[in-house]
């Protein structure tokens, strides 16, 4: 089984994925979180870090492109192979209402024979692996069907598929049953991408669906950065979460500007990494009052040592 790690914007940042491929079990594949094609320069100083070599040395890194314009994908994505990159990735999942009613993410399920007109003219344009981040639909499960029929138009070097509906956005569980006729009727690679948070969560599905042969996570791993090194019978210990933890936190106090930001930014961090501890929530109330970065350290520093 190959694991991916998810994009998430603003949490899986080159930061976040170049201290957890040094400390856990390497990921097969990892994603940034969204790229936006720009019209006057390819990539703006946050993306540049993003993609640059260095920040994600021995990584198997995919940028993903969120745009429903071909013109743009095929531009951003040349700029990516000027950097090194052999394949890019689409985003058609992202759910939010700013990202849809632009007809992006999701919202470019909206309109098949324009997403069909798209791959059209990328495919033709492009020398490159081009691989699918998706929903399955934008109101019904059952529009599935008629949208992997564009797909299976396309040689995709991978579709990864995230079975909810856009207005499902992260609630509700994810539809295995359209996941599983996915299966019976893709003529591309499939990755399985939703929920998988627990150990048994993966087992269940690598049991159900033996012939897929990569999954994807984002929050199982947030959650507990240790997670697949347990599924492969390597737990991670308390040690090594510390040290992801610190690199991550005094990379963003070297690279953010002033305390209160990089306070703000760790807090995102642990509103998921608090779930793996048993005391986590008394200390994650203790890290969300955190003002400056003295208190900030002193509930991080509680948080270990009642663990301990
Ligand atoms: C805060 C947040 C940011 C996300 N950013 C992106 C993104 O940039 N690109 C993308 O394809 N998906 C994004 N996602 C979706 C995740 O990649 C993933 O599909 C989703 O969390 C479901 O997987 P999981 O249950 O393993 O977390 C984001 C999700 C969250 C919660």
């Amino acid at each position: 089984m190959y694991y991916y790690l998810a994009p998430m914007e603003g949490i899986t940042t080159w930061v976040f994925r170049k201290a957890y491929h040094k400390y856990f079990r390497p990921m097969d594949k990892y994603f940034t979180p969204f790229l936006v094609p720009h019209t006057h320069k390819d990539f703006n100083f946050k993306e540049k870090n993003e993609i640059l070599p260095e920040h994600n040395a021995g990584q198997n890194l995919v940028p993903q492109i969120l745009t429903n314009n071909a013109e743009d994908f095929v531009r951003t994505a040349n700029a990516l192979k000027r950097y090194g990159y052999e394949e890019v990735n689409l985003n058609l999942g992202c759910p939010s209402g700013t990202v849809v009613s632009k007809g992006r993410g999701a919202g470019f399920l909206r309109d098949i024979e324009k997403l069909d007109r798209f791959f059209d003219e990328v495919f033709s344009s492009l020398e490159m692996k081009i691989s699918v981040k998706t929903r399955i639909g934008i109101q019904e499960p059952g529009e599935f069907e008629e949208i992997l029929e564009v797909y299976n138009r396309y040689p995709l070097s991978e579709l990864i598929i995230h079975p909810r509906i856009r207005q499902d956005f992260y609630k509700n569980r994810p539809n295995m049953t359209v996941f599983k006729d996915a299966c019976r009727n893709s003529r591309n690679v499939l990755c399985y991408n939703g929920d998988l948070c627990m150990e048994e969560d993966i087992q269940k599905f690598h049991d159900s669906f033996p012939q897929v042969p990569a999954v994807m996570i984002g929050r199982g791993i947030l959650k507990n950065p240790g997670l697949v090194g347990e599924v492969e019978g390597s737990a991670a210990d308390r040690e090594t979460l510390r040290a992801f933890h610190d690199e991550i936190y005094h990379t963003y106090q070297e690279i953010m500007s002033g305390d209160k930001n990089t306070v703000f930014k760790m807090k995102e961090f642990w509103s998921y990494l608090n779930l793996s501890f048993e005391y986590g929530e008394k200390c994650w109330k203790k890290i969300k009052k955190a003002q400056s970065a003295a208190e900030y350290e002193r509930a991080v520093e509680e948080i270990f040592s009642l663990e301990d």
